[in-house]
């Protein structure tokens, strides 16, 4: 039998039987979906509970929504051992399961012998399962299973859509010494135009994303990936993936998805709701610390970034609490109670060092009206612990905490360590040289904390001041992408929001633009807090085709010298151009003849100079919050990370190299967005890199 079957020569009785499938899957579909809007929340006992159940169920029958562009399947296991049948058992499978953690629950010996896998769990009347979702246990086999391997399955077949018609399938027969050439339906999706934001891959994902999807929970992970290899895809897949294993764990504690720009987040917001997950923050670092931009040099930024800025942060916070020379006296009726100035150094110092700052000032009031009340008994009174709490909120009480231990603002700290150079040299200690901390002063302080301009350094101090101040609390899950552009201090923020969960932390060094992109990922883990998370690798490209790869590979040696050449499973032959002295429009127009999107990336000071000479054709200019749909794009150089066009043409390599401190790296990013092809246009000479 051949391994693969697809139109024109595919049998027909057997399309027909997989389209019946799909039509019966439809039908059931709507009947769970008719099922849940009958379902009403009168019998929530109260207001409030009726109020989340009838969210829930709102939630319920959204979910179940049928998307006709969408396959509610994209394959099929046959079983090799066919197990007791579900219609036999007459029980329901997956539905009532997803809600569940059931991770390490034994596989599904109850479930029919062939199995359809899709992007949710459908069941018909009898609760039989005609669609498993793509992330049970049983569907494991479909994206791991191999000849070498073939995990209890015999046969995994692939469809083909066009639309939402069922017009193909593959096949692939998993027995020993059997051969599986590389899949049309794999490299049909790979090699379709892209237009608008990016899509799932459920269908499609590899073996080895796989592995990094459905890792565990409690497992972080870090995925170091040349351009194109999936990293984003696969971040996002594992979100969803969690998601469903750890449904009521993560819907308490919360998942969270950190992107580079907004540009960004806007290119994948589609891919979770896609996949039934709407409840998945998408933020930037700022729109997480701040969204402080006040201009900085990169160099002050790096100093900024610095790990070592932690502990001068503690110290800085610690440095303002006040010796205490006076003691306590609190007036009742005729009597004055005191607390000694020794007593109260005692308490203050005991205190030092076990709490954060904030609940420390709480805890300084009760224990100095603890005093007061053990006075109190000590005169025959008989005080109740709300005597206690008064105490605490009393005047004389409240003054001499403000006096001991000052209430304190994040920014009121940092204000006074960027302008009072004797302060930072306090905190600084040896931690930083004088020329850092002369680097760290403001050339021309604020007056106030309050009319400080703070820059997208400072916010990651202000949120370590801040937790220093409160604990932050902890989602149960982070992913984090472009990585390797955050700073120590960053990955700490960020790390504090994993504190009680795990990340999943993607990137690629080759790709880091910023002053204190890092070099190593055990580093990047170990700001995280997350010294056990495992390390690991993509490999093939599925974005870039060869060509255009192997020309940006001519950077690698200066940018990222450890790193091997990227991959590509794309050979895209004919698909780089560079052009000495050819105009945009040109090449604008010549892409706009073929399919697919369109991105001319350019220097960010060349922006308005290239829209002007493409007047004459529709286009934009990359903005995130615009809802208007171009073909034709110019995108700003540092705006464009982790996007990707059909068509790239890159404008002025030495402009952008020159623009900022790891320019080369910045054009490395840049000449990988491309997935059809790629033209360079350029007046100025090539960097020698390029050129050779
Ligand atoms: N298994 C797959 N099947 C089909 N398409 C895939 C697969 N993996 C990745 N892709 C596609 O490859 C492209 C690149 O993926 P993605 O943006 O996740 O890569 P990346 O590693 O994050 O790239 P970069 O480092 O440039 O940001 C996307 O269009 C994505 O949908």
């Amino acid at each position: 039998m051949p391994a693969h079957q697809l139109a024109p020569d595919i049998p027909t009785d057997v399309l027909a039987a997989e389209q019946a499938h799909l039509a019966e899957s439809r039908a059931a579909l709507k009947a769970m979906r008719t099922h849940a809007q009958s379902l009403s929340s009168d019998a929530a006992g109260d207001w409030v509970s009726q109020q989340i159940l009838q969210s829930l169920l709102d939630q319920r029958v959204a979910a179940l929504a049928d998307h006709p562009d969408t396959p509610l399947f994209f394959g099929r296991l046959d079983r090799a051992e066919r197990k007791s049948s579900r219609r036999e058992s007459g029980e329901g499978a997956g539905e009532q399961r997803s809600g569940r953690d059931h991770e390490h629950e034994e596989e599904g010996d109850d479930l029919p012998g062939t199995i359809y896998v899709g992007r949710r769990h459908v069941h018909d009347g009898h609760s039989r399962p005609l669609v498993i979702d793509w992330r049970a246990p049983v569907s494991r086999a479909f994206y791991q299973a191999s000849p070498a391997d073939p995990m209890g399955i015999a046969r995994r077949r692939r469809f083909g859509y066009h639309g939402g018609a069922l017009t193909a399938f593959e096949d692939e027969p998993l027995r020993e010494g059997v051969e599986i050439g590389p899949s049309r339906i794999l490299t049909e999706e790979i090699e379709r135009p892209r237009t608008g934001p990016m899509r799932d891959i459920v269908a499609t994902i590899q073996p080895d994303q796989d592995e990094i999807v459905r890792s565990t929970l409690a497992q972080t992970v870090c995925v170091q990936g040349a351009p194109g290899t999936g990293k984003t895809a696969v971040g996002l897949h594992r979100a969803a993936y969690l998601l469903f294993t750890h449904r009521e764990r993560l819907a308490r504690s919360g998942v969270m998805i950190v992107g580079p720009n907004r540009a960004f987040l806007s290119y994948i917001s589609s891919v979770l709701p896609a996949l039934g997950e709407v409840k998945v923050d998408q933020t930037t670092v700022a729109g997480l610390l701040g969204e402080h931009a006040a201009p900085e040099d990169p160099m002050v930024a790096a100093v900024k970034g610095d790990a070592r800025m932690a502990a001068l942060l503690e110290r800085a916070l610690w440095l303002h609490i006040v010796k205490p020379e006076e003691g306590l006296v609190y007036t009742k009726g005729a009597y004055r109670h005191r607390v000694a100035d020794y007593e109260v150094r005692e308490i203050v110092a005991s205190l030092r060092g076990t709490t954060r700052y904030n609940p420390g000032r709480a805890a300084l009031a009760q224990r100095l009206a603890h005093m007061v009340l053990v006075r109190m008994e000590q005169r025959g009174e008989s005080p109740d612990d709300r005597v206690q709490d008064a105490v605490a909120r009393s005047k004389p009480v409240k003054q001499l905490v403000d006096a001991v231990w000052p209430k304190l603002t994040p920014e009121q700290v940092l204000h006074r360590l960027l302008s009072d150079s004797e302060f930072l040299a306090r905190a600084a200690k040896s931690d930083l040289s004088p020329e850092e901390q002369e680097m760290l002063l403001w050339r021309k302080p604020y007056r106030s904390w309050k009319s400080a301009k703070w820059s997208a350094a400072d916010a990651a101090l202000l949120d370590e001041l801040r937790d220093l101040m409160e604990r932050t609390p902890s989602l149960g899950h982070l992913v984090v992408d472009e990585a390797q552009d955050l700073s120590e201090m960053q990955l700490r923020a960020l790390g504090r929001r994993c504190r009680n969960g795990s990340a999943t932390v993607l990137g690629d060094l080759a790709q880091g633009t910023t002053p204190w992109s890092t070099r190593s990922w055990d580093s990047v883990l170990d700001h995280l807090g997350q010294r056990e998370g495992e390390i690991t690798e993509l490999t093939l490209g599925f974005r870039v085709p060869r060509e255009v790869l192997d020309y940006a590979a001519r950077l690698l040696p200066s940018i990222a010298p450890d790193l091997a050449a990227p991959q590509s499973l794309r050979p895209g032959a004919g698909s780089l151009t560079v052009r000495e002295g050819g105009s945009v429009a040109e090449a604008a127009r010549e892409a706009l003849a073929r399919e697919g999107s369109i991105g001319v990336i350019a220097p960010d000071t060349m922006v308005a100079a290239v829209s002007e000479s493409l007047a004459g054709l529709p286009h934009a200019v990359l903005d995130p919050d615009s809802t208007e749909e171009h073909r034709l794009l110019i995108v700003p150089a540092t705006l464009a990370k982790g996007l990707e066009y059909d068509h790239v043409v890159v404008v002025e390599p030495a402009d952008i190299v020159a623009a900022e401190p790891r320019g080369l790296a910045r054009l490395y990013v840049v000449l990988t967005r491309a997935v059809t092809s790629l033209t360079v246009l350029h007046d100025k000479a090539l960097p020698p890199q390029l050129a050779g």
